[in-house]
């Protein structure tokens, strides 16, 4: 699995072409939807480790915070394997817990195995002193604005901490047409997966870094 600034694809699909290419590979055959969770919340943490060398290189605090999607399924596999590199990891969901997609579900549930999952009104208190935020809560099956509660965590999210997206910044649409960065998490680096979408193309000089993870599609 290879991550790098444009992961040698220079590709651009929607959302909607993202999401019929990994249908396609699964009823290929070819990959279960697990096994793609797995690649990547595996490449999320290379895509860190290239961006900053040094975060990964001894355990700290991180806290994800896990939507009710796939997205959020990415944010309980990341959990998993920050807490086997030795990180002390919190996990705060949106939403229920217990009718996520399956993929998510299975994720959710390896993860309760050894860990806990806070409710999102204590995601402000979960974040503090972390040093490591993991965006995981809306990928590119965002169709709507945040509503409020989820709005004010990420003004909440500290700054001091390093802020990573999973897939696309929660609060953007995949797409890009509501480019308003203020009610979306305020990350310094997303880790998209196959290939750019037209968000991280509109963000390329907003200072935020955009990672593209190999998941073998
Ligand atoms: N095998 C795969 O497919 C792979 C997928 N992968 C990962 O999955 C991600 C796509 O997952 P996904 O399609 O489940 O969408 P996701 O972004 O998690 O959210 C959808 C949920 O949020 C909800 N919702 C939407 N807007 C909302 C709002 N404003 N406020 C509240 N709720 C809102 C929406 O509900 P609904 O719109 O149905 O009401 C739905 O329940 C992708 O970005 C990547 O990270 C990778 O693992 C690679 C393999
Ligand atoms: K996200």
């Amino acid at each position: 699995m290879k991550t790098s600034a444009t992961g040698g694809n220079d590709e651009i699909l929607t959302a909607a072409q993202m999401q019929a290419l990994e249908k396609q590979a699964m009823a290929s055959g070819m990959v279960t939807g697990i096994a793609l969770m797995e690649r990547a919340g595996e490449g999320v943490l290379q895509a860190i480790s290239r961006q900053w060398p040094d975060v990964l290189a001894a355990p700290g605090r991180a806290c994800i915070l896990c939507g009710p999607g796939n997205n959020g399924g990415d944010g309980y596999v990341i959990a998993r394997l920050l807490q086997g590199q030795g990180w002390a990891v919190t996990v705060v969901a949106l939403g229920a817990t217990d009718r996520l997609p399956p993929d998510a579900q299975t994720n959710h549930d390896r993860w309760t195995a050894r860990g806990e999952v806070m409710p999102w009104p204590e995601a402000a208190s979960a974040m503090e002193g972390a040093d490591l935020v993991i965006d995981a809560v809306f990928g590119i099956g965002l169709t709507r604005p945040l509503s409020p509660a989820v709005a004010r965590v990420m003004d909440q999210v500290p700054r001091k901490a390093r802020r990573v997206s999973v897939d696309v910044p929660s609060g953007i649409l995949a797409d890009g047409q509501t480019l308003t960065r203020d009610a979306a998490f305020p990350a310094e680096l997303a880790v998209t997966f196959h290939c750019r979408k037209p968000v991280h193309v509109a963000l390329a000089d907003s200072g935020m870094a955009v990672a593209i993870a190999d998941i073998g599609l």
